[in-house]
């Protein structure tokens, strides 16, 4: 296994519960979690609505507290204490880590042409130094996606899911990140084009060399594109393991469960 680009020790993340200055009650949402997502790999996290799934991606993101336990990021050239980062460090960090939302319909302005959505986290970080190095960078990008050139012009309005979660994807990818959370990235998907998007993202994944953490409630997605496999439930992780050692040995009574409830798998090779 290849070193790991996010390695987590007794992650805890907290939201404070009910109203009033004095109240200190909090919910745990991610309760002592520790795993290691080897760079480069196609790392599952799948588990029951409420289990945790999104907290943990967006604790990894900077997008949440952490309350305590460590967090830690090395891609080779950047190492970050994810826990406690400079405004520099957070800055560098949110150009290599990424996330791509479920719903493609919500995440896009019907007011942006795809091509200024794209563009958009480009301009943000000032990657570019003109606006034609910006068009080559967002028609690299979507030709990458799959993404029609001569779509950029139109609005996102005009497509279909499968083409808003491309140009969602796009947009994710525009900054050349290293590590990238896909939150039930196919799950409002019809069944037909769930297949499309997942082979997109293996692709992508291989072409640049990126590092996925892909949340599911769906066991039958993960099986068939993660590489490795974590099973969350109640805010911790209850098993890890290469998805062919989970699926054909799933040692968690959860896990057994999880795995019961559909008849038969296809498993990712
Ligand atoms: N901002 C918040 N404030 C308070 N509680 C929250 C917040 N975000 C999440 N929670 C709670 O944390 C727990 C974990 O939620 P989370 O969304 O991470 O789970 P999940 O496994 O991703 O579920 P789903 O698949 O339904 O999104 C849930 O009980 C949820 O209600």
């Amino acid at each position: 296994m290849s070193e790991p680009l996010i390695k987590t020790q007794d992650l805890r993340v907290e939201f404070p519960i009910g109203g009033g200055v004095f109240n200190r009650r909090v919910m745990t949402a991610v309760d002592g979690v520790s795993l290691e997502i080897p760079k480069g790999s196609f790392f599952g996290v799948v588990g029951e609505s409420g289990s945790g799934k999104t907290t943990l991606g967006r604790a990894l993101l900077n997008a949440v507290p952490i309350a305590s336990g460590s967090a830690h990021y090395d891609d080779g050239e950047l190492q970050l204490d994810l826990a406690n980062m400079s405004p520099k460090e957070l800055k560098a960090y949110r150009r290599r880590a990424q996330l791509i939302f479920q719903d493609p319909y919500a995440a896009l302005s019907p007011r942006m042409t795809v091509r200024d959505i794209i563009a958009e986290p480009i301009e943000i970080m000032k990657l570019t130094k003109s606006r034609a190095e910006t068009d080559d960078r967002v028609r690299e990008i979507a030709a990458k996606c799959r993404l029609n050139l001569e779509h950029l012009r139109r609005f996102p309005h005009a497509f279909s899911g499968g083409q808003r979660q491309r140009i969602s994807i796009a947009r994710a990818l525009a900054c050349g990140p290293q590590f990238v959370v896909a939150d039930e990235a196919v799950a409002a998907l019809d069944v037909s084009i769930q297949a499309d998007i997942l082979n997109l993202l293996k692709s992508l994944q291989r072409d640049l060399g990126l590092t996925f953490m892909f949340i599911s409630h769906d066991l039958s997605v993960v099986a068939h594109t993660c590489d490795h496999v974590a099973v969350m439930y109640r805010g911790k992780i209850v098993e890890s393991a290469p998805t062919r050692e989970l699926f054909a040995n799933p040692r968690h009574a959860y896990t057994q469960k999880l795995l019961s409830a559909i008849p038969s798998l296809e498993i990712a090779d």
